[in-house]
């Protein structure tokens, strides 16, 4: 299957992101083929699908982890791996060892390495400053000397915002980074995001389950399942058409107060389609 990206769509720009004729299989199981996708500077998508259709595995490809099985990646325009320095990466929240002694401060200027800034007085000094504006910027200052591993989950995520963003990323992967978040911490780490790619038009994609929390900021939505993909914006790939084709049986889409409900067969009503594609 073809991406849906008409010839207009298609950016001028070098894309942050530009996948061709992309594929990725583990053994006989194919998680996606044929996926042509640019993501522009300043874009942002949203990857959506159910459990095990590749979402992270696309975010391991761009990190350089995972080898494609066929056709072409770039980030930022070179190849992804250990020499990209421009790809920020959020990766899904899980809660931190309470024994771990690292303080936030060192677990944000882990996000520093590799940037070449000397070692000398100078080049300390304008680390430890970047470090400060980034603690400064996800409201980290107060708590950034305590060990991370004592901080809750939201704080610690908020740290690992800050780690992604201090290296001034072109882009910025997100694997479902408001996971386990409530709904005011969900709100600030949405707003960083897009305050970031606003200001520096980084490119963002950002796995999620649910489209509500992020769905005013979404301008194109990757949706993968069991092999099969549609890019599109929200109001071209949430429908109730599209998904019952990717999914394979009857889901409807519906729309309530400018937030978008999947409904599937059994009357199941939830963001997470992909539950009730399975029991069907
Ligand atoms: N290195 C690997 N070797 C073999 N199979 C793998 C490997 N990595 C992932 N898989 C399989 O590929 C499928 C896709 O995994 P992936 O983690 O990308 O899915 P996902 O869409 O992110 O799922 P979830 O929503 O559950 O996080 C899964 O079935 C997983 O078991």
């Amino acid at each position: 299957m073809t991406a849906q990206i008409s010839a207009a769509d298609r950016p001028t720009r070098q894309g942050a992101v530009s996948l061709r004729g992309a594929r990725l299989a583990y053994g006989d199981r194919v998680l996606w083929d044929e996926l042509d996708l640019d993501v522009r500077p300043g874009e942002f998508l949203a990857v959506l699908g159910p459990n095990g259709s590749g979402k992270t595995s696309l975010m391991r490809v761009l990190l350089g982890l995972q080898p494609l099985s066929g056709g072409t990646v770039e980030v930022a325009g070179a190849p992804p791996g250990r020499g990209n320095r421009r790809i920020g990466y959020i990766p899904q929240q899980r809660a931190l060892d309470p024994a771990l002694t690292l303080r936030g401060r060192d677990l944000v200027g882990l996000g520093l390495d590799g940037h070449r800034w000397g070692l000398g007085l100078r080049g300390r000094a304008r680390r430890r400053e970047r470090v400060a504006e980034a603690l400064a910027s996800v409201g980290a200052t107060e708590y950034a000397d305590t060990p991370a591993g004592l901080l809750s989950g939201g704080e610690q995520q908020r740290l690992r915002v800050a780690q992604a963003l201090v290296g001034d990323p072109d882009v910025l992967l997100c694997d479902e980074p408001l996971l386990s978040l409530d709904l005011a911490h969900q709100r600030v780490v949405s707003d960083l995001i897009d305050a970031r790619r606003r200001a520096a038009d980084t490119a963002v994609l950002f796995v999620t389950h649910e489209i509500n929390p992020v769905l005013p900021l979404v301008d194109r939505v990757l949706y993968l399942v069991d092999g099969r993909f549609r890019v599109g914006t929200p109001a071209e790939v949430m429908t109730s058409a599209t998904l019952s084709e990717l999914y394979r049986t009857t889901v409807e889409v519906v729309r309530v107060r400018g937030q978008i409900h999947v409904v599937g067969a059994q009357g199941v009503c939830e963001d997470q389609a992909h539950h009730v594609a399975e029991d069907a």
